[in-house]
């Protein structure tokens, strides 16, 4: 994702571990109990050093020692129990809350709207919702942890402390101050570095799925090298920036150890004058020097979490950045048009199964695509859209397919709005057939029954029949349960296109819009996916973006766009004897196709 786009600054530093306990929501109860097995642990633990110190009391004074040893012994096993039930019960709260988000993540990514696809790079996506998440999963399991036990432990230890000796106490604090400036003072270094690494794997991953997604145009650019060094360009900075990032964590830990080790030379010189006057006794000492040294453990646990928390932020804010992108509503909208008839009065005996009215429609605002296009298919029809490349058809199948709504003027189905009813619902009784006929990772048959996954084997053998799949699936080793390979790569592109059509018609859809292949196909393939197309419109209405002569002269109704308008409509025989554009057009499509530029005099003009 652009930087620019997604806010990506430093500007919100200083708010990591407030950040951070936002995620705790919906794991109260798992953290509540987390916080008492560790305060438990704790208890355990700092009650040994004044076991210690009676201890040493009772061998000073010759009483027996044996009860108080004995009760240290259960105190350490008591303690090292509770500790490890306290870690896993941190742990699995940090893999909780890793799994709500990496859910959250999947969700939200396969539901933003269109443009927001159009915007960003998949790769970076799949990136936020891979490597961000491990990145954050790591953070959020050793961050939590840290910091919870680190927090408890520090706050029992100090009140322990103070009640020892408070003079003592403002020595050592002292010194920890000095720590913390130091600590402080890196933290944001480590949350810029931070922020450098995530973005470089992100523009990694965008480069990498690029590259893989064409490799066949780049093998044949002989461009291996040229995308290696792209690629490595970005697993480069992600180095330069893990690089920073470790040497600015370097400074953390000694910081700290220098300031406990320092504060402990001076507990001692100080603590030890004192015995020597008779001013302390060394019980006391002792305790305090123990505690001294477990003071070593929860501060460091503290700092490092600081640390941990600002590495994570870079992480935590690209996963954000990507939830709190809105995702595409479902709910049904009151733009809805009175229901159809036409202008003049004087109710019809059927709607159109589809139909567009006025209808504008920009994926920027002040570049309309289509200006006011206008049109009826009536049910059952077998209607073929025709333009020149770039016109404006498959924004007209985008538009049906509510990947995008309309500026202005309505979109109708059977008579009503397409905004009257949710997107999903709507979905249902429109299938898609795509020019380049996606087909996915998996058997034919998963590929087949991919929108409805509990056809019967009866509705399979009839949509296989209309598609003329039963010679290929006959052929096939494993029939139905063949693999298509890696974006159906075994298969020809004839054979994807049927496949996508028997895909379509499987979920029996009121209207199939078919953007027919470009790339010639041989004769038997074309003639088969000719009558794949009249027989399908037996069943449903179809709406084709024709490329072939063939195809064109096959249509009931033929809709020929221009510069996002509607120039003319009607048979073929009609539009040869109306419209100079058509002929133009054919003319085109008999000497190459009619994928060719506009002819500059047919252009529309702008708004
Ligand atoms: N997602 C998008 N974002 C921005 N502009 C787009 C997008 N999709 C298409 N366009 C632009 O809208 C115009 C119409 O594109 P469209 O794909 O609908 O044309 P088409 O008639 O289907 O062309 P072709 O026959 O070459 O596929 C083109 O100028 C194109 O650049």
């Amino acid at each position: 994702m652009k930087p620019e786009a997604t806010g990506e600054t430093g500007e919100r530093s200083r708010t990591a571990p407030l950040d951070f306990l936002r995620l705790l929501h919906g794991h109260r109860r798992w953290v509540a109990l987390a916080v008492l097995l560790t305060l438990g642990a704790s208890a355990l633990s700092l009650a040994q050093p004044l076991l210690v110190k009676q201890v040493i009391e009772s061998t000073a004074s010759g009483s027996s020692i044996g009860p108080a040893l004995a009760l240290l012994v259960v105190l350490f096993l008591a303690q090292a129990l509770v500790q490890g039930l306290a870690q896993f019960v941190l742990a699995r709260t940090g893999e909780g809350i890793v799994l709500g988000i990496r859910i959250g993540l999947i969700k939200h990514v396969l539901r933003l709207p269109m443009a927001v696809y159009d915007r960003h790079r998949i790769g970076d996506l799949i990136s936020r919702t891979s490597t961000d998440s491990t990145t954050l999963r790591l953070l959020v399991a050793e961050g939590f942890t840290e910091a919870i036990t680190g927090a408890i432990g520090l706050i029992g230890i100090v009140v322990l402390m103070v009640w020892l000796d408070w003079l003592m106490f403002l020595v050592v604090l002292g010194m920890v101050a000095i720590a913390t400036v130091v600590v402080v003072s890196v933290l944001h270094g480590i949350e810029v570095a931070s922020l450098l690494t995530q973005r470089a794997t992100g523009a990694m991953t965008a480069d990498l799925e690029r590259a893989l997604g064409a490799i066949r145009t780049v093998r044949a650019s002989r461009a291996e090298q040229r995308e290696t060094d792209r690629i490595a360009g970005g697993a480069r900075s992600a180095y330069v920036g893990s690089v920073r990032m470790a040497k600015l964590d370097a400074v953390v830990a000694p910081a700290i150890q220098l300031a406990v080790k320092g504060s402990f030379v001076v507990v001692l010189l100080i603590g030890g004058m004192r015995v020597a006057d008779r001013q302390g006794s060394i019980a006391d000492l002792a305790a305090f020097l123990l505690y001294m040294i477990y003071l070593v453990e929860p501060i460091g646990m503290l700092f490092q979490s600081l640390s941990t928390m600002e590495q994570g932020v870079g992480a935590y804010r690209r996963v954000t950045e990507v939830l709190e992108l809105p995702t595409e509503q479902d709910a049904v909208s009151a733009a809805g048009a009175p229901a159809a008839g036409p202008a003049g009065g004087g109710g019809r005996p059927r709607a159109p199964a589809l139909e567009f009215r006025d209808v504008w429609f920009g994926y920027e605002p002040r570049r309309p695509v289509l200006r006011g296009v206008t049109f009826e298919a009536p049910e059952h029809s077998h209607v073929a859209l025709i333009g020149s490349s770039g016109v404006g058809k498959s924004t007209v199948f985008a538009l049906i397919e509510r990947f995008y709504d309309p500026d202005r003027g309505h979109i109708l189905f059977g008579g009503g709005d397409i905004r009257e009813i949710g997107r999903a619902a709507h979905r249902a009784r429109v299938g898609l057939v795509e020019q380049h006929a996606p087909v996915l990772y998996g058997t034919l048959r998963e590929n087949l029954t991919y929108a409805v996954p509990d056809a019967g084997p009866e509705e399979l053998d009839r949509v296989v029949e209309l598609a003329h799949l039963t010679d290929l699936i006959d052929r096939l080793p494993e029939g139905l349960e063949t693999d298509a390979g890696e974006h159906g790569m075994a298969l020809s592109g004839g054979e994807r296109q049927r496949i996508a059509i028997a895909r379509a018609l499987l979920a029996r859809p009121r209207l199939l819009l078919l953007d027919e292949p470009t790339a010639h196909l041989d004769a038997v393939s074309e003639a088969a996916l000719r009558r794949s197309m009249r027989e399908t419109a037996r069943e449903c209405t179809l709406l084709v973006i024709a490329h072939r002569m063939s195809t064109i002269r096959a249509a009931d109704l033929i809709v020929v766009l221009d510069a996002g308008r509607v120039v003319a409509t009607g048979s073929h025989g009609e539009l040869l004897d109306s419209s100079e554009h058509y002929r133009s057009l054919i003319r085109a499509q008999q000497t190459g196709d009619l994928r060719v530029p506009r002819a500059a005099g047919l252009k529309g003009g702008a708004g």
